[in-house]
């Protein structure tokens, strides 16, 4: 491995999870995502010690941003004195990235990361979409040239599940725990008011990303095929998938959808490895 390659901590703070990696930025490297050497989430108000996270070197850079911005400046408070203090970003107008919304300084900074980490492996001239399945399901769209262009927000399984118990007098809530733990799939029709609802977290949630998907394969002038299981491509966008939930979503995914559960560090450790060059080069 060369010498030139960047070793760094990249930090998200998201609504319900903190996501850290350590990643490989290899310079220049064309059409790969950073190599990541360790991943660690933690609950949203836990301490992040970067000792306890395998990061033993003092001199590894550390960046940080997400959707929480209370939690980065929590994580930036408590950031050990001894080690140089992680670098915060936050400004959507210096990344490397055409954003093309109405207003761009409003938009998550992890679904920004998404798009910059898309385009490090879009093929030229290929549209991506971007499935982000957290606090929030995100659904974007990265047009042909690159430009992040928006997307769908909708609330995301445990968000769904919370909202029905808390809006409502007689549902129940149905930990998020419990959809992970099942062996077997929800069955569609619930006989009882938990499976009712687990019933309709699943296949509604499923059936949502899915049809915004279509409904964005089809802007990028792309159709889904059924083909009796789940739908196949005929050619078309780069469609990726991640987030906390998205191994709920990827078995119902056409086959076409390439899981990525680093993609927001990634993007983040790319940006990170971009700006420490330009200051080492300066
Ligand atoms: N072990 C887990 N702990 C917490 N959430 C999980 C876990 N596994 C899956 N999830 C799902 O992932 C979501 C959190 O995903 P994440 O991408 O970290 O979100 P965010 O960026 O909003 O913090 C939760 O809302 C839940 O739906
Ligand atoms: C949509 C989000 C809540 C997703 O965040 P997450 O679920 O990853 O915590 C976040 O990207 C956000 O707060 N966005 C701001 C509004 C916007 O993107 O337009
Ligand atoms: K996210």
């Amino acid at each position: 491995m060369s010498s030139d390659v960047l070793t760094l901590l990249a930090i998200d703070a998201g609504n319900t999870r903190i996501k850290c990696g350590l990643f490989r930025v290899e310079p220049e490297a064309s059409r790969v995502l950073p190599e990541c050497a360790g991943q660690w989430a933690f609950a949203t108000g836990a301490a992040v010690d970067p000792a306890a996270i395998g990061v033993t070197d003092p001199a590894t850079p550390a960046i940080i941003t997400g959707s929480n911005p209370a939690e980065v400046e929590r994580i930036v408070a408590e950031w050990p004195v001894t080690l140089p203090q992680p670098l915060r970003l936050s400004d959507r107008s210096s990344l490397p990235l055409k954003i093309d919304v109405d207003f761009p300084e409003k938009v998550g900074i992890d679904r920004l990361l998404n798009a910059i980490a898309a385009n490090q492996i879009r093929s030229e001239g290929e549209p991506a979409i971007l499935i982000d399945s957290g606090t929030a399901t995100t659904i974007d769209y990265v047009n042909a040239d690159g430009t992040f262009c928006g997307g769908a927000i909708l609330p995301g399984f445990e968000l769904c599940a919370r909202a029905l118990n808390q809006y409502t007098a007689l549902l129940p809530h149905i930990p998020m725990h419990e959809l992970l733990a099942r062996e077997s799939l929800p069955d569609e029709v619930g006989r009882n008011t938990e499976a009712a609802i687990t019933s309709g977290l699943y296949w509604g949630h499923v059936g949502a990303v899915n049809g915004l998907l279509r409904r964005q394969m089809h802007l990028a002038g792309r159709e889904l095929e059924e083909t009796g299981g789940p739908a196949a491509m005929t050619g078309g966008p780069l469609v990726l998938l991640t987030g906390g939930a998205a191994t709920l979503l990827q078995p119902h995914m056409p086959s076409i959808v390439r899981y990525e559960p680093h993609l927001s560090l990634q993007g983040l450790a790319f940006v990170a490895a971009s700006q420490h060059r330009a200051v080492a080069t300066d």
